[in-house]
């Protein structure tokens, strides 16, 4: 890679490109350093917590909720098309709802109830989205791609999503580049304007990683731009798959989706239509993981098997029964009678798709703290993701950790797994603290949950229905007490 602007820290991180951290080559406007963005969360606003009294045996029936990834580059797509585009199975969590904001800031007219979105993109009078919602979430800064292809120029901040790497946008600056932009960065901001004066031309672009959010972009900006386009080394994630099939339902033509190479024909207007968000592969392995952790048996649909076949294999491999009725339903069991007293650890390595999803991997090592065996995790995608190590070790498990990879020693150690006092500090590494809560004997405290509430729709009556006792208080810290024998709200 060129260069790496890397937007939650602020600093350019070294890179084999550019070993000794030089300033980036991109413009000459980029700045050396960037100072950081203010905090997103208000702390003198009461946080929620989840209480989790662990032991309980899940069963029944969950239903899986539309993908907040893929939902969140499809919103973005929405700048793309005239007239309405009605958008279904739209989880209601608070990524959603922030970027459903993030349009409105435009001058979108936006709808949002329930699981239906409504957007009329018609209204857009600006091209500078609210920073403060960009500054929240990864998929704010998606809008760039759709405001330059459609009205030529954008005013983007810095975007936000889960503190877990360096995350640049490098590749969203090249890529833009290539398709005729010219992009700054002032005032933490990137300022971007058609080179042509009026908007994207179509091109050959090679990504260095294929990058999920980068791929998105250049496709919606690829698919109103003026000629044809070739993306190369593209990401194949069925996030991808799924807004191409968005934005082909609304008239662009895009081949190779889901495949390392993407052709798009720019068309001169898309057009709003109605489209039906996949089912959220992510969602759904936490649930199968919550199944496995707690050696029960519970079933799941609407699921994609195909998008989730990594855990699958590592669940079967275990010595979990995973068995699918129907094209859509998969039933996870992992109950003594069915599987034996034991689970084996086993070893994973994220990679982009069809690897084991970076998305699961903090769910995943908990489940491996309560297997027989040694386990390795390897975190490839992302340079920070085991925040979660740390909170976990407090449920009891011996976890190692180097760098990006982490060895847990399963239960062979005599290690006994007790509910704690834990922080989730991100989404899924806040879901994996849930999870260990729902093995662990007692009660566990999960604090920061608003991680959690950007990803999970209705997560802990979803639990509850499969017969877990996980409750959410809104109170403050001071005023829910755990004693031994359970909980006490004081005034
Ligand atoms: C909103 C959304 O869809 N989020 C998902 C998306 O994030 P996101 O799109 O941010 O993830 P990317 O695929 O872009 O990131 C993967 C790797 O590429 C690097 N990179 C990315 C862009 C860039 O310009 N330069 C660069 O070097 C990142 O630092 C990271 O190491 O895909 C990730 C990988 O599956 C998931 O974990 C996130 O849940
Ligand atoms: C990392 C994630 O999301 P984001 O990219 O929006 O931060 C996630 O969904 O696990």
């Amino acid at each position: 890679m060129a260069s790496r602007l890397n937007s939650n820290s602020h600093t350019l991180p070294p890179s084999p490109q550019n070993p000794a951290n030089k300033p980036p080559q991109l413009s000459s406007h980029w700045p050396e350093n960037l100072s950081p963005l203010p905090p997103t969360s208000n702390s003198l606003t009461p946080e929620p917590k989840l209480i989790i009294t662990g032991g309980s045996k899940l069963s029944g029936h969950v239903n899986i909720s539309g993908s907040k990834n893929s939902a969140l580059s499809i919103l973005a797509a929405t700048i793309c098309c005239s007239g309405t585009t009605k958008l279904t199975n739209v989880p209601n969590v608070s990524d959603i709802r922030t970027m459903a904001s993030v349009l409105e800031s435009l001058g979108a007219e936006v709808e949002f109830c329930r699981n239906e979105a409504v957007v009329n993109a018609n209204s857009i009078s600006s091209v500078e989205p609210d920073s403060n919602g960009v500054g929240k979430i990864r998929g704010g800064f998606f809008v760039i791609g759709p405001l330059l292809t459609r009205f030529g120029e954008a005013v983007v901040a810095l975007p936000g999503g889960c503190d877990i790497g360096s995350r640049p946008i490098d590749l969203y600056i090249r890529g833009l580049g290539a398709l005729g932009a010219v992009l700054e960065l002032r005032d933490e901001k990137v300022q971007a304007y058609a080179s042509n004066g009026k908007g994207l031309v179509g091109a050959r672009f090679q990504l260095d990683y294929p990058s999920v959010g980068a791929t998105e972009t250049l496709m919606m900006a690829a698919s109103l731009a003026e000629g044809n386009t070739v993306l190369s080394n593209v990401a194949q994630e069925p996030e991808v798959i799924d807004l191409a099939h968005f934005l082909t339902r609304c008239g662009a033509s895009i081949r190779g989706a889901g495949t390392h190479e993407l052709y798009i024909s720019g068309r001169g207007q898309l057009y709003g239509s109605c489209y039906s968000i996949m089912p959220d592969r992510i969602e759904a392995g936490s649930f199968m993981l919550a199944a496995a952790i707690t050696r029960s048996c519970i079933s799941l649909s609407p699921i994609i098997p195909s998008t989730i076949s990594c855990l699958i294999e590592k669940l079967s491999s275990a010595g979990c029964k995973i068995v699918s009725y129907t094209d859509d339903t998969l039933e996870v069991s992992a109950i003594p009678e069915k599987c034996g007293d034991d689970l084996r650890g086993f070893d994973i390595k994220t990679g982009p798709f069809p690897g084991f999803p970076t998305d699961l991997q903090p769910q995943t090592m908990a489940f491996l703290s309560t297997c027989n065996g040694l386990s390795m995790v390897e975190e490839s995608v992302f340079e920070n993701r085991l925040g979660h190590v740390k909170e976990l070790r407090k449920f009891g498990p011996r976890i190692q950790d180097c760098g990006s990879t982490a060895l847990i020693f399963g239960k062979e150690t005599g290690s006994s797994f007790k509910g704690s006092q834990v922080m989730a500090a991100d989404l899924r590494g806040g879901m994996s603290l849930v999870l260990a809560g729902l093995a662990a004997e007692g009660i566990t405290e999960v604090s920061g949950i608003s991680h959690i509430d950007r990803g999970y729709e209705n997560m802990e009556m979803k639990l509850q229905n499969l017969g877990a006792n996980v409750k959410r208080f809104e109170s403050s810290t001071k005023a829910c007490t755990i004693t031994s024998y359970g909980i006490a709200q004081s005034e």
